[in-house]
């Protein structure tokens, strides 16, 4: 995983004006690193668009008028739309370098990622060259940090609204809509990788002896430093604590305990020996009822476990091996990418996924005579298996979902408690999901500072380096279908909800690196964050 590597894509020498992020976005939770400060050119900002009016949504679907899953563009029949409509920004200007659409490129499974050939990429327009500096670039360099440091929570209410634009400040055509990379100058030579794991062995970074020059970008970035007994304490700590003892507890309501976890800012605690119970009640405790759930696009279903708990159940579509190909958000829903997704939370220490289970259920025994007459009605055989269809917005009878015989495998994600509400917000990075439209996005190098860190929600609090953790998350997942995003209503400090988290996982030979664009171009990431990946990295464990 070179993500971390990656990351200095975003800073370049000759923007080493490395002044703070702009104290307006405080990080209640920890420091962050900023390489490229935002560019607060007046006559961009002037034509910044901040109409609240045309951007909340709480819809099950899609309000983009571009969004076309791959079904649609198979050839299925949309539904008609009556609501509301947005803007999802705009068509390809003349002349602009565009991102190449999110295809899936199917490298040797033994292939690095960031190959000098590889083509249709985020960093498409820079010379190999500098890519492969970057990509090399050492993490033990310094820059100079931006601290942000926790400050009390913002006075102003939390809006719904995203920046949908419509207006396109002029821009030279020659402009790419890409991170800045240096091209001029070769970083120092990468020092030796420590060995996986830790060990006796110095770490490069070790006693603070950082090597000296500057990231790209000109800032310092005090990195982690741990002597190796301390450090090999701490992996066996993490592996502790990410090790999980599935098993029963009984005489527990373990729902009533995961309505207690629910946060502001997490779905579940650290270091809770609850988790375990919880999980193993998930998968064994009776379903009392099942119904279909239109709520989303995808199919599911919707159960109801002994003690009156909610849990959504998504179907295994395709076999372990199986990899998609086409676009990066390609294919059905990949239960098993629900819930290695769920662990990735967890190893990350974000705790901002819904919990989330496999469970194998017999569809005609524990399901059928439970299920809602609607439910039923979508059920077939085929093939002497058991199917179902359910009812969704890309539910079809021709497009089941089918057990192994009666028994059926799938994820089973934890309903949340309704401690607080849903909100629905645009993602600003949404894609259009259409191979001849290019999102804003996608041509405008500019677009971070100047459509999204200016406006609400992303000009205060939390939300912006919430949004670059998830863009971390999901380029690890490899989601590229992240459209939308949903946060507590009326907490301005919410977290964002990482639900829905099952368009990942589809092709292992790929890192699709348009989902780091947010990262790439707001040029920011919680200091918190970028630490634990590079823990995480030097320790074998990401
Ligand atoms: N664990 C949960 N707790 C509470 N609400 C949930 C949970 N999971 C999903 N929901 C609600 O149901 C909606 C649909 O769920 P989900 O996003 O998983 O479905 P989907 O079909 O994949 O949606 P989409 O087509 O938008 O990707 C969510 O947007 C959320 O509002
Ligand atoms: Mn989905």
């Amino acid at each position: 995983m070179k993500l971390i590597k990656k990351l200095w894509v975003c800073g370049a020498p000759g923007n080493s004006d490395s002044a703070p992020i702009s104290p307006r976005i405080p990080d209640t939770s920890s420091k962050s690193v900023h390489v490229l400060p935002p560019q607060n050119r007046p006559e961009i900002l002037a034509h910044r668009r901040n109409d609240p009016s045309q951007s909340s949504y709480h819809g099950p679907f899609h309000p983009d008028p571009n969004y076309r899953p791959e079904r649609y563009r198979r050839g299925g029949n949309a539904p008609s739309r009556d609501y509301q409509l947005f803007n999802a920004g705009g068509g390809l200007p003349q002349g602009v370098n565009r991102y190449p659409p999110a295809v899936a490129y199917n490298r040797k499974p033994n292939e690095p990622p960031l190959a000098p050939e590889q083509p249709q990429k985020l960093l498409q327009n820079l010379p190999n060259s500098s890519i492969s500096q970057v990509a090399n670039f050492p993490i033990s360099q310094t820059t100079k940090s931006s601290s942000t440091s926790a400050s009390s929570a913002t006075s102003s209410s939390t809006t719904t609204s995203t920046t949908t634009t419509t207006a396109e400040p002029s821009k030279p055509s020659s402009k790419r809509a890409l991170p800045r990379v240096s091209t001029t100058k070769a970083p120092p030579e990468p020092p030796k990788k420590a060995p996986p794991g830790g060990g006796s062995k110095r770490d490069q970074s070790k006693g603070g002896k950082a090597l000296p020059g500057k990231l790209p970008g000109g800032g310092s970035l005090p990195l982690p430093t741990m002597k190796p007994s301390i450090r090999k304490k701490f992996i066996e700590d993490e592996i502790d604590r990410i090790g999980i003892k599935i098993e029963e507890k009984a005489n527990t309501n373990h729902w009533e305990i995961a309505r207690d976890w629910l946060r502001v800012r997490s779905v579940y605690p650290q270091n809770h020996q609850g988790l375990g119970s919880l999980m193993f009640a998930m998968t064994n405790t009776k379903i009392m009822k099942a119904d279909i759930l239109t709520k989303g696009t995808q199919l599911k279903m919707m159960f109801y476990l002994q003690g009156n708990q909610r849990a959504i159940f998504k179907p295994k579509r395709y076999e372990r091996e199986h990899v998609i190909k086409g676009n990066a958000y390609d294919g059905y829903d990949r239960h098993n990418g629900e819930i290695a997704s769920f662990h990735l939370d967890r190893i990350l220490n974000f705790r901002r996924a819904p919990i989330v289970v496999g469970r194998k259920i017999n569809l005609e025994t524990e399901i059928l005579p439970v299920a809602t007459q609607r439910l039923k009605d979508t059920f077939k055989k085929k093939n002497g298996n058991t199917c179902f269809y359910g009812q969704c917005y890309y539910c079809k009878e021709t497009e089941l979902a089918c057990g192994h015989g009666e028994i059926m495998e799938g994820s089973l994600t934890l309903w949340m408690a309704d401690t607080f509400t849903l909100e629905k917000v645009r993602h600003p990075y949404q894609r259009t999901y259409r191979d001849d439209k290019s999102a804003k996005w996608e041509t405008d190098p500019d677009y971070c500072s100047v459509y999204v860190k200016p406006n609400p929600p992303y000009d205060k609090g939390v939300r912006l380096l919430d949004m670059m953790d998830m863009a971390i998350f999901d380029f690890i997942i490899g989601n590229a279908d992240r459209h939308h995003y949903e946060v507590w209503a009326e907490q301005p400090e919410s977290m964002i909800i990482l639900l829905d988290n099952a368009k990942s996982f589809g092709n292992p030979h790929h890192d699709e690196l348009s989902i780091l664009a947010p990262v790439a171009q707001c040029c920011l990431l919680r200091k918190s964050t970028f630490d634990r990946l590079v823990e995480l990295k030097e320790r074998g464990l990401l």
